[in-house]
């Protein structure tokens, strides 16, 4: 059987074993549910219109649009709480939406229901700088909250390249460039108010809880961090803070190789370097940045690197990485060392998926997501580089290789099935050689549609029947975000 079949049989295998709770979802949103869904919001803040739920019936990827039957835009928690009950009294399906800039098609409405657009709830509602935390509603963007850090000296460190809400941030589990060292949401989220399939509130560490750390009872916050709004609806996320660094100084450092580039991050990271954030983009990826972004750095693998610290600290770090980076073969470093310079190198690192499709105009993406044990990069990476050449496939590869995690971006026609179908051939072969090292089909984008026929090779059967089992104890009906994850 060919390649393509059997990843189809696969995936209609992987639908089949979930079982569906008793209820059956009502199939639409009737009107006697919308004249109540308009009651509790007002008819400013409620939408049948084709535009719109067209506009929220799909993310930034190529998985299909697939409409809400209503967009609801709540004001605060308690209309959280009404319209979540008036969908579980009638059975309809729910769909948390933050910005819509995540790429396994997480809000795409696989069974119809009602959108639950969060961008109209934006307090940042408690700031308590001496206990380095802050709690932010569902539609506080990443730049949002670091604009009103700046005067703080504090800021949030988990930057996924777009600019998400914080919330949508913890229900995927989201990183970014500078996990490798402040973590990711897993280990900065505090606390979170949930609001249940059936309308109860939960603050999963207890209400107005902000310790730096809880041994009281199960982790109900790292249960629904990455839970892709699977399980309730996140109405509230306390967030650790960090100082703000006394000196920064980022570098572009070009390297004979992506196997070359992999080591050197192993050695760096084995030297006891803080570093700050160690990013790998390969030739074409360079290429396509230089491009997007009217740069000029040298076509070949490269690392962008930063340093955080005291003035002192700062240069001791340079020294050492300096040292590491020669034994590998690295060109001459590029600093950039004033704010408005390391701003214009990060931009282009966060944009690097927009610069891939532009690379084909008029083109969808396709962005794989696999993590490894770090000591697995080089190998697998340069495997990965070789299998794209061999497949005739142009997919840039960007990755925050000090976490591990890399993705190659794969630039698409949604008309060329013959290429569509050498990319999920390619994806499964990528996904298959990172489980086999210790790995993950997923470091930070999270399951939605498009990992789902991973999950049980990944975590295996026991722990798929325990994801189950939790959604079943927290929606015993499957209304929430249904079609994702489990
Ligand atoms: C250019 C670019 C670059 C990147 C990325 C995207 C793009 C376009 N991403 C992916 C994306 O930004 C990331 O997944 C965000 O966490 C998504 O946040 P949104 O608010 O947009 O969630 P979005 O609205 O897209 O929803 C995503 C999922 O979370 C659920 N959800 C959203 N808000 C919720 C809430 N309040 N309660 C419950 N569930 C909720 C949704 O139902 C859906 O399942 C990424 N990611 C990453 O981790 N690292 C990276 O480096 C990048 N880089
Ligand atoms: C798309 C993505 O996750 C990145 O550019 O890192
Ligand atoms: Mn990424």
């Amino acid at each position: 059987m060919a390649l393509w079949s059997i990843l189809k049989v696969r995936v209609r295998a992987s639908l089949r074993n979930f079982q569906r709770p008793l209820t059956t979802i009502a199939s639409r949103v009737d009107e006697r549910v919308r004249v109540r869904l308009g009651e509790v919001v007002g008819s400013g803040n409620v939408s049948s219109s084709l535009a719109v739920r067209e506009q929220h019936g799909r993310d930034e990827s190529f998985h299909a649009c697939k409409p809400p039957d209503v967009v609801v835009w709540p004001e605060n928690t308690a209309q959280v709480r009404q319209l979540a009950r008036i969908c579980y009294d009638h059975s309809v399906p729910m769909v948390p939406y933050g910005t819509g800039t995540g790429i396994e098609g997480g809000v795409v409405a696989e069974e119809g229901g009602v959108c639950f657009d969060l961008s109209r709830m934006t307090d940042i509602v408690d700031l308590h700088e001496e206990d380095l935390d802050v709690t932010v509603q569902p539609g506080v963007t990443r730049v949002a909250l670091n604009t009103h850090l700046r005067h703080t000296g504090l800021w949030f460190p988990v930057d996924p390249g777009a600019d998400a809400s914080l919330c949508g941030m913890a229900a995927t589990s989201a990183s970014g460039t500078h996990t490798t060292r402040y973590g990711s949401m897993r280990e900065n989220v505090a606390n979170l108010e949930v609001v249940l399939a059936d309308g109860r509130l939960l603050h999963t560490a207890g209400e107005g809880r902000h310790t730096r750390k809880t041994s009281a009872g199960y982790n109900l916050t790292n249960l629904f961090v990455g839970s892709e709004g699977t399980l309730g609806i996140i109405t509230s996320a306390t967030l650790r803070l960090f100082p703000q660094p006394e000196a920064v100084a980022s570098a572009v450092c070009p390297m004979p190789s992506v196997t070359a580039a992999g080591e050197c991050t192993l050695q760096l990271l084995r030297s006891g370097v803080p570093l700050a954030r160690i990013e790998l983009l390969d030739d074409v990826m360079m290429d396509a940045c230089n491009r997007y972004k009217g740069l000029d750095y040298a076509v070949q693998p490269t690392l962008f690197l930063e340093f955080h610290g005291t003035p002192a600290s700062v240069q001791e770090q340079i020294r050492t990485a300096e040292e590491v980076l020669s034994g590998y073969g690295a060109g001459q470093l590029r600093w950039a060392l004033a704010a408005s310079e390391r701003a214009r190198l990060w931009e282009a690192r966060h944009q690097a998926y927009y610069a891939a499709r532009a690379l084909r105009p008029g083109s969808v993406g396709y962005v794989t997501d696999v993590c490894v044990p770090i000591s697995k990069l080089p190998e697998v990476i340069t495997t990965t580089k070789e299998d794209l050449i061999q497949s005739r496939l142009t997919g840039p590869i960007a990755g925050h290789v000090g976490d591990g995690n890399f993705h190659c971006i794969l630039a698409f026609s949604e008309h060329g099935e013959q290429e569509r179908q050498r990319i999920t051939e390619f994806c499964h072969r990528l996904v298959t050689r990172a489980l086999a090292v210790g790995g993950t089909c997923t470091g930070e984008h999270g399951v939605g549609v498009g990992k789902r026929g991973y999950l049980l090779d990944e975590v295996g059967e026991t722990g798929l029947e325990v994801m189950r089992q939790l959604k079943r104890a927290l929606d015993p009906k499957g209304l929430m975000n249904p079609g994702k994850v489990v």
